[in-house]
């Protein structure tokens, strides 16, 4: 059991001071896909960072299984691997001695250490690529390799940094297995993600960072409200058409180009569900969808404003220490 306790991470620089992590208590188990989300600058690498002793909290405690990590970074890298989120140059080395070497110095067994390697080489449907120098590789395979690096000999706990950035949408399913299976063999698996919908079906819990505050903490389903949460209204308009005025119970309308967005509660499923049908017959509505809410538009209600603005200068400003 990794446990975070009261985390504080501030960075102190000539242009001020900045509160990356601010507070953060956090437990993640074995056999667990625990699920980090939050905006740019939100302060998800930094959390990282510190657990597996990259850099050392300003307060706060962090233990496995009752060890200090703070005070044994030696320990913690050993009992951790991180997939970084900047890509590790890989010139004049092919994935297969990467992975493998990673697998050595990490305390694995020769013979074990080829077997996953190639293994997961395979899972990922990367080995045409194994034996192929790093410098004329794809973005995305490069990160598949990364993952590999970090999954070949896991250790306790398993920190992924955005590990399907870059990567195609088959290869990322892929991923996504090797990840649970990552948790399921029983190490905890700390993912850093900006893949909202794709976190959905892969995470057992999650926590919503904002500003270096966790500012949500529960399983998906959990944070979707449950049964009685509102359902997402989705109507997809002919090209020039105004859209159609809305029953009173759906709620909180916006337009993305000839698509609208809306919620309405479940117990309207209904009559919401035949007002859908009869737009769709009279020609003022091309398509439509009626479900439960996704995890991103959970997410995009928690963080949405402050999403905006953390791309800007104007966001590391309110990051400043308040
Ligand atoms: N070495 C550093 N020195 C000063 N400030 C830093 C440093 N590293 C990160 N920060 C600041 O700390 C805050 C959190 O950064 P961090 O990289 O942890 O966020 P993140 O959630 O991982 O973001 P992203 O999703 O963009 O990767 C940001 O405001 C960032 O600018």
């Amino acid at each position: 059991m990794i446990e975070i306790r009261d985390l504080v991470k501030v960075y102190r620089g000539r242009r001020g001071t900045v509160r990356a992590n601010d507070g953060i208590t956090l437990h993640v188990g074995p056999g667990e896909v625990f699920g980090l989300l939050g905006h740019n600058g939100a302060g998800k690498t930094t959390l990282l960072s510190q657990v597996v002793g990259l850099l050392r909290p300003t307060g706060g405690s962090i233990h496995l299984d009752g060890c200090d990590l703070v005070a044994r970074p030696a320990l913690a890298r050993s009992l951790c691997s991180l997939q970084q989120q900047a890509q590790v140059p890989m010139v004049g080395i092919t994935p297969r001695a990467a992975v493998e070497l990673t697998g050595r110095i990490r305390g694995g067994g020769r013979r074990e250490v080829v077997r996953r390697g190639a293994a997961l080489a395979a899972a990922l449907d990367i080995e045409r690529w194994y034996d192929t120098p790093g410098e004329k590789l794809s973005g995305g395979v490069l990160r598949l390799v990364s993952f590999a690096m970090a999954a070949v000999e896991p250790g306790r706990v398993v920190m992924l940094d955005e590990p399907s950035n870059d990567v195609d949408p088959v290869r990322r399913r892929l991923l996504w297995q090797e990840v649970r299976r990552l948790a399921d063999e029983g190490t905890a698996v700390l993912l850093v993600t900006h893949a909202v919908a794709e976190a959905e079906r892969v995470v057992d819990r999650l926590a919503v960072l904002d500003r270096g505050r966790v500012v949500a903490e529960a399983t998906p389903s959990a944070l979707k409200g449950g049964a009685d949460a509102d359902l997402r209204v989705e109507l997809v308009l002919p090209p020039g058409r105004p859209a159609p005025v809305l029953p009173p119970c759906v709620h909180d309308a916006h337009h993305s180009g000839p698509r609208l967005v809306a919620r309405a509660p479940a117990d309207a499923a209904d009559a919401v569900g035949h007002w859908l049908v009869g737009q769709q017959r009279t020609g003022a509505v091309e398509e439509w969808h009626l479900g439960a809410l996704s995890l991103e538009d959970v997410y995009v209600r928690l963080v949405g404003e402050d999403a905006d603005r953390a791309g800007s200068e104007e966001v590391h400003r309110a990051a400043l220490v308040r």
